[in-house]
């Protein structure tokens, strides 16, 4: 049976805006309170998504979550009429309003963490929606996240759905952003790098200083548990505290994997060669490790340009190609290693750019964009066909978003009641397109 890895990429909801929630994302720190413009973020996104799709990848897109997210500001106390609950938190709590206020679910590769078929012991491809709990706008996700998958994923035959991890620190969950697989195809077992910031039960490991380290080794080992892998085809790796400090706030900052594949920062793990030996192990075949050394491309350089925060994707020809943002077009030291790594021999043969600049302000490339989901064609025949991109799904979401989205969006603007309405006008609308059924709360 053919095996393919699909991308599913979060559409960019139409509250889109910069407020610098993500205290150790330099990027969502030193953009924060510039004016956003949503709908060219969401047809950034849409372009990208419609790239693939027409390179032959399977591609497909998941939902954004409804913003204002006034169901947690009435938890908190804020009541009255919808209007009232957003001019109070307005004024007694802006911070509140604003974490309330974000799309950040448009980076689907902390939607949750995907374990194929081929790896599980049931034969099942299973999701753990990440619980996100370091940040306070990203933690109100994963309810509704695990919604979306369920209307994505929607066939229990093939896909087993799981609850997000406890909601504490010891189990700080980031998804797919800190998780990669090795396989030689596909369709075969592989080794699934398990990539964390800290261990959260023993207080003598080595943890950053300055930033959080948002994932645990006790939420990645609790996935592996969840998700029925066995040991031989799982790796736990540290990720360099020294790097998070500096602002390599996730693992696909400073790594990326497909395959037999591995594209790394030579700082980005701790203990690296002994680990690489255990993959090597635990592999049925040759790794490509693509080493990116200090003197080609600095830390600063990296988490500038994204360079890591490439997708890897395998062509129909079997090539693979990266997907890169822009930005590394512009960053001189990062442009010129990519022009070289094409003629390196590496299984890696072609970059191509596009322009996330909406996304990337606020620290997502296009590896944060997308979920990444494994399957046969008899796993994807058992996906909601209404997700998947093609040139009508295209034309339709485009003709959605410049009928629903604003193209320009400050931090004032979010206590805006007129918002609320529009994003559940867009959304009731979206999930019509998607036949996704009723996933969001005001639909309940
Ligand atoms: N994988 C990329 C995630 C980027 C995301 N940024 C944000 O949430 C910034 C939102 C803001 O500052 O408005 C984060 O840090 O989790």
């Amino acid at each position: 049976m053919k095996q393919f890895e699909a991308n599913f990429d979060g559409l960019v909801g139409p509250t889109h805006n910069y407020a610098g929630l993500s205290f150790g994302n330099v990027a969502s720190y030193s953009n924060a309170a510039q004016a956003s413009n949503p709908k060219a973020a969401a047809k950034q996104g849409l372009q990208k998504a419609k790239a693939l799709a027409d390179l032959g990848m399977i591609q497909g897109m998941l939902a954004p979550q409804e913003r204002p997210d006034l169901y947690t500001l009435r938890r908190i106390g804020f009541s009255g009429t919808d209007a009232e609950v957003l001019q109070k938190a307005s004024q007694q709590a802006p911070a509140l309003l604003n974490a309330c206020c974000s799309a950040s679910s448009m980076w689907t590769a902390n939607a949750a963490t995907v374990s194929p078929s081929a790896d599980t012991r049931d034969g099942k491809v299973h999701f753990t929606p990440a619980n996100l709990v370091d940040k306070l706008h990203r933690s109100i996700e994963p309810i509704t996240t695990g919604n979306i998958l369920k209307a994505t994923f929607n066939n229990e035959r093939y896909f087993k759905h799981h609850q997000h991890l406890p909601e504490h620190a010891s189990f700080g969950d980031e998804g797919a952003a800190n998780h990669t697989r090795l396989c030689a195809d596909y369709g075969q077992a592989g080794v699934e790098l398990f990539v964390y910031g800290q261990s959260a039960t023993n207080p003598n490991a080595p943890k950053p200083a300055k930033y959080p380290a948002r994932q645990t080794l006790e939420a990645s080992q609790a996935i592996a548990r969840l998700h029925q892998l066995e040991d031989e085809s799982c790796v736990f790796i540290q990720q360099n505290p020294d790097v998070i400090d500096q602002g390599v706030f996730h693992n696909d900052v400073i790594s990326v994997g497909n395959q037999n594949v591995l594209f790394y920062h030579e700082q980005a793990f701790i203990d690296t060669e002994t680990k690489f030996a255990e993959i090597r192990n635990k592999m049925n075949t040759e790794v490509h490790f693509i080493k990116v050394a200090t003197e080609q491309v600095s830390i600063d350089d990296a988490v500038r340009s994204y360079l890591f925060n490439t997708q890897i994707i395998t062509l129909p020809n079997g090539e693979m190609a990266i997907v890169a943002p822009t930005n590394c077009q512009e960053n001189p030291a990062v442009f010129a290693y990519l022009n070289e790594l094409v003629t390196l021999g590496t299984p890696i043969k072609q970059v191509h750019y596009f322009d996330v600049k909406q996304s990337m302000q606020n620290g997502g490339g296009p590896a944060c964009l997308r979920l990444r989901v494994a399957m046969n064609e008899q796993e994807i025949a058992a996906v909601n066909q209404h997700t998947l991109m093609n040139d009508a799904l295209f034309n339709r979401l485009n003709l959605w978003v410049d009928k629903h989205y604003r193209d320009t969006l400050t931090v004032a603007d979010l206590a805006d009641p007129q918002l609320i309405i529009e994003s559940r006008t867009a959304l009731d609308e979206l999930t019509q397109i998607l036949k996704l059924g009723s996933v969001y709360q005001f639909q309940k």
